[in-house]
């Protein structure tokens, strides 16, 4: 084996990915494994609610659907449970009707708005005499955005007892593609380990609508660049970060890039440096 796929091996197994989910029986099969992790994790912090920010994207449709699923099979054995999906627009969200279609298709418990604008603007006049380019300041903005709705989960979950969820999943992991103590924060996430095809196969199955299934992913925090594909910020396509996560075949600068930013980010996904 060459170095490149060493360290892809090696990177798929620390990152838990599963290349074997080929077949609807298999699909199924995860989905219920999933299902079960969060009807368990719930039951044994002994919590009673989780709690999830709806955004309008495949990821947070997915694992708002499988939280809404656990809840409602965890009240059927008798132990009351709740989700509550989270709209945590900053002002009007351009694909306000999408988050809109992800709650029709959830069906959540309960729904919880904060327009998190307010907050994250009056962070950022603390730091308006902070020498920099008007792309570094929209993009340190963008990062308060995902923490502030961080924090908006959190203090909901201290309301309700509740856990918070994350949405992370392998293909965002490997390229650290998310905000440290912001989205990347939570209590469970079950997600983990699924490359992007299999998040949305997943959806499919369970059912949503197609346009949420097939949606092009952005995290849509900067405002100089609103709604930028998280393609563009990558430089590569989701179809090359999954098949280098699936074992696939992938041009040696593709295994190169994905492996520079893995190592780049390995501080996100680790616990903070100690002595
Ligand atoms: N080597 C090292 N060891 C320990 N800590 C290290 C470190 N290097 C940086 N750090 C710390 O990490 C910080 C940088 O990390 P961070 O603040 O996260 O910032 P950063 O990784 O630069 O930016 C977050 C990226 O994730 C994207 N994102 C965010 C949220 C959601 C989504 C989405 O897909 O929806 C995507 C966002 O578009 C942006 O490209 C530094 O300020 C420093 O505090
Ligand atoms: N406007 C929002 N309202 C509520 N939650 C949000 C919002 N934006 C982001 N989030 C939360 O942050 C998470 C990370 O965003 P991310 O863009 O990676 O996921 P997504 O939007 O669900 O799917 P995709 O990656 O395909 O766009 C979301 O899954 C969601 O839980
Ligand atoms: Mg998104």
């Amino acid at each position: 084996m060459t170095t490149a796929s060493t360290r892809a091996a090696d990177i798929r197994s620390a990152l838990q990915v599963n290349p074997n989910l080929k077949g609807a029986a298999e699909l199924k099969q995860e989905i219920e494994r999933r299902v079960d992790f969060v009807k368990d994790t719930l039951r044994r912090s002994g919590m009673r609610a989780l709690v999830l920010g709806i955004s309008g994207g495949v990821d947070s449709t997915t694992a708002g659907r499988l939280c809404q699923l656990a809840v409602e099979s965890l009240r059927q054995e008798g132990y009351e449970a709740t989700f509550y999906a989270m709209r945590l627009p900053y002002g009007v969200q351009f694909d306000e009707q999408d988050a809109q279609a992800a709650l029709d298709f959830i069906k959540p418990d309960q729904i919880r708005t904060v327009d998190i604008k307010g907050s994250v603007d009056a962070m950022m006049t603390y730091f308006a005499d902070e020498p920099a380019e008007a792309a570094k300041r929209d993009f340190a903005k963008g990062n308060v955005k995902a923490r502030t709705r961080m924090v908006a989960q959190y203090t909901l979950a201290n309301f309700v007892n509740g856990l918070v969820v994350g949405t992370d999943h392998a293909a965002e992991a490997v390229m650290g593609f998310f905000t440290k103590f912001g989205d990347g924060a939570c209590d469970l996430a079950p997600l983990t380990g699924l490359v992007k095809s299999q998040v949305r196969r997943i959806a499919a199955d369970l059912g949503a609508p197609a346009g949420l299934v097939g949606k092009i992913p952005t995290a849509d925090l900067e405002e100089l660049q609103p709604g930028k594909p998280d393609e563009d910020a990558y430089g590569l396509s989701y179809e090359q970060i999954d098949a280098f996560l699936l074992g696939g075949a992938v041009d040696d600068a593709v295994a190169s890039k994905i492996i520079e930013r893995y190592d780049m980010t390995e501080h996100k996904r680790q616990l903070p440096l100690a002595p």
